[in-house]
C-alpha cells in the first residue's frame, strides 16, 4: 500500500533519482507476466536504497527477498565496479526473470543470486555487509534481523521493508480489519526494534513503512 496519494508519489518519483530505464523495464515485465508483482518495492523506495548506498559509501550488500531482481538491480547500479549485492531467495523459478534481467545490464555481475530458506542460507555466511535490507517472509523478521545484526559491519545498517502492512499494525485485533498472522509477527518486530536502547532505528511511512536501524554508536 501506499500511504501517499499518488500525484504527490509520482512528484516525489520525477524529482528524485531513480533506478535505470533497464529497471524500468524488469518492474514493467513484473507488472505484465507475475500475479504478485505488488511484491516489487517501487521506484521511490529503490531511489531511497541507491541515496543510502551513496550516502553511506556502502561496498557489501545482503538482500533478503530477491523476487525478480528489482530491488537488487536498483542497488547494484549504485555500487562502485568492485560492490557486490548478496541476494537470496527460496524460489528459483522466478529467478529466472532476475538472472535475464541482470545479464543485460553492465551492473548485472556485482550481483550474487543464493537460493534456499532465508534463515539456512544465512547460517552459512561469514563476511560483513554494510547495508542489509530485509524483504521476505514477515514470520522470520525477527530471526532474520537477529541475525543480520551478527552480519553487520561497524558502520553498516539494515533497511527493513513493509513495517507498516498496508497500515493493519495500528488496527485493534479483532476490530475492523482482520488481524492476520504477518500483521502480529510485524507488530511484535516493531516493537522489539522499539525496544532495544542499542538501536538508533526511524521508521519511515514512505510505501509500505520503511524501518532504517543500525547499532548506535553511543550506547
Ligand atoms: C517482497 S518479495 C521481495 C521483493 C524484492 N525485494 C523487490 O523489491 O523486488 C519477497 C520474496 O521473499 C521470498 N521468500 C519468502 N519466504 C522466504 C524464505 N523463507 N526464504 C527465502 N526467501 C523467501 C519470496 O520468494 C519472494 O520472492
Amino acid at each position: 500500500m501506499n500511504f501517499l496519494d499518488e500525484r504527490i508519489l509520482n512528484y516525489s518519483i520525477d524529482k528524485s533519482s531513480c533506478p535505470s530505464k533497464h529497471c524500468d523495464d524488469l518492474e514493467l515485465f513484473t507488472k505484465e507476466n507475475h500475479p504478485l508483482h505488488r511484491m516489487l518495492c517501487g521506484k521511490l523506495e529503490a531511489s531511497l536504497l541507491k541515496f543510502l548506498i551513496h550516502l553511506s559509501g556502502a561496498k557489501s550488500v545482503l538482500e533478503l527477498g530477491t523476487f525478480t531482481g528489482y530491488s537488487a538491480l536498483s542497488m547494484a547500479e549504485a555500487l562502485p565496479i568492485d560492490g557486490r549485492v548478496t541476494t537470496i531467495d527460496k524460489n528459483k523459478k522466478i529467478n529466472e526473470i532476475a538472472s535475464k534481467f541482470w545479464k543485460e545490464s553492465k551492473d548485472g555481475d556485482k550481483i550474487r543470486a543464493l537460493f534456499g530458506d532465508g534463515l539456512e542460507v544465512l547460517e552459512t555466511l561469514d563476511e560483513e555487509f554494510d547495508l542489509i535490507f530485509i524483504d521476505a517472509d514477515k514470520r522470520n523478521y525477527k530471526a532474520y534481523f537477529d541475525k543480520c545484526l551478527s552480519l553487520l559491519s561497524k558502520s553498516g545498517f539494515i533497511v527493513v521493508d513493509n513495517v507498516l502492512w498496508s497500515g493493519r499494525v495500528v488496527e485493534e485485533i479483532g476490530k475492523e480489519l482482520e488481524q492476520d498472522k504477518s500483521t502480529e509477527y510485524l507488530v511484535e518486530f516493531n516493537n522489539y526494534i522499539s525496544s532495544r536502547d542499542d538501536l538508533v532505528k526511524t521508521l519511515l511511512p514512505i510505501r509500505d513503512g520503511i524501518y532504517l536501524i543500525k547499532r548506535d554508536s553511543n550506547a
